[in-house]
């Protein structure tokens, strides 16, 4: 499974997918970034003016609220259906469920949308699937994966979204498989935006990548090693920021391979 992965990431060095981003304010840059050094093409456009030309040159969607508005949030809508009528795969990023009832509600209704995948962290998670017994701290999370699972399985069977639950251990969960894989650094939640850049990354492997749950094993498994190995190299969340960017950019198979720690347990 370590070679297969491997072989995906190549695969969106070499076919450097174009990605639409719906994304916040926060991590704009950041996400946009990390795209580029995975070798794929990132475009950050909201306007509802141009929201099916842009669904006809992209690959995948990603639909991010983490600063949401009522602009913000009907072109999501809107490029979700057409995302729905083109059969292109699109990553719903639920920043903050459970926050406000804002947000709330309009997670719901880009649910009945059924995103290809949903990355958030296991607060969220819970959140999304109201199966939730602590509360979402903000946009951080105040739970552990594990915590989280049921929630999972919860949405993948409604909405059919392959669920990836990120923390410690990230974990993939899909309609007949799951992986586990248990790379990262604790430093990594000191930096904003990585969960964020991790669903970037799921954008620009389902892409390429059919197979849905390798496809975002493979996304976490390389966010998960990248920021490892970058951590080694970083005196705190700033330089984190800028290791990880040159770990995503000059990973190398070896480095993947070794690094590597998947399961399909907890
Ligand atoms: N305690 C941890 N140990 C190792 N890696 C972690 C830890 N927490 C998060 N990560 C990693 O940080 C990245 C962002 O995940 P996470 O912090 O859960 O997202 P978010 O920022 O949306 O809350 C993922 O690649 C995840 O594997
Ligand atoms: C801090 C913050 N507030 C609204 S969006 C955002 C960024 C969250 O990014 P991440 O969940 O990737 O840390
Ligand atoms: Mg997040």
């Amino acid at each position: 499974m370590e070679k297969q992965l491997w072989d995906h990431v190549q695969t969106v060095r070499q076919q450097s997918p174009l990605v639409q981003n719906i994304t916040n304010f926060v991590v704009m840059n950041n996400t946009a970034n990390a795209l580029l050094a995975v070798g794929a093409s990132p475009i950050m456009a909201h306007g509802h003016a141009e929201l099916d030309d842009m669904s006809r040159i992209c690959r995948s969607l990603v639909v991010n609220i983490g600063t949401l508005d009522d602009y913000w949030v009907a072109a999501m809508f809107r490029a979700a259906v057409l995302a729905g009528e083109a059969g292109k795969p699109w990553v719903l990023d639920p920043v903050g469920a459970g926050a406000s009832g804002y947000r709330d509600t309009t997670l719901r209704e880009l649910l009945e949308h059924r995103p290809t995948v949903v990355r958030g962290n296991a607060s969220e998670i819970m959140a999304l699937a109201k199966a939730n017994t602590k509360a979402t701290k903000g946009v951080d999370s105040t739970a552990a994966s594990s915590e989280a699972l049921d929630a999972a399985r919860s949405i993948c069977q409604r909405y059919g979204s392959v669920v990836c639950i990120s923390g410690a251990v990230d974990v993939v969960v899909g309609p007949a498989q799951s992986m586990y894989i248990h790379n990262g650094d604790p430093l990594m939640t000191k930096v904003t935006g990585l969960g964020c850049s991790a669903t970037a990354l799921i954008g620009a492997f389902i892409a390429v990548v059919d197979n849905r749950v390798e496809a975002v094993g493979a996304a976490m498994a390389l966010m998960g090693v990248c920021g490892e190995l970058a951590a080694a190299a970083s005196s705190g969340p700033g330089s984190l920021q800028v290791n990880l960017l040159d770990k995503l950019y000059n990973i190398t198979e070896e480095e993947f391979t070794t690094r590597l720690r998947i399961s399909h347990e907890a």
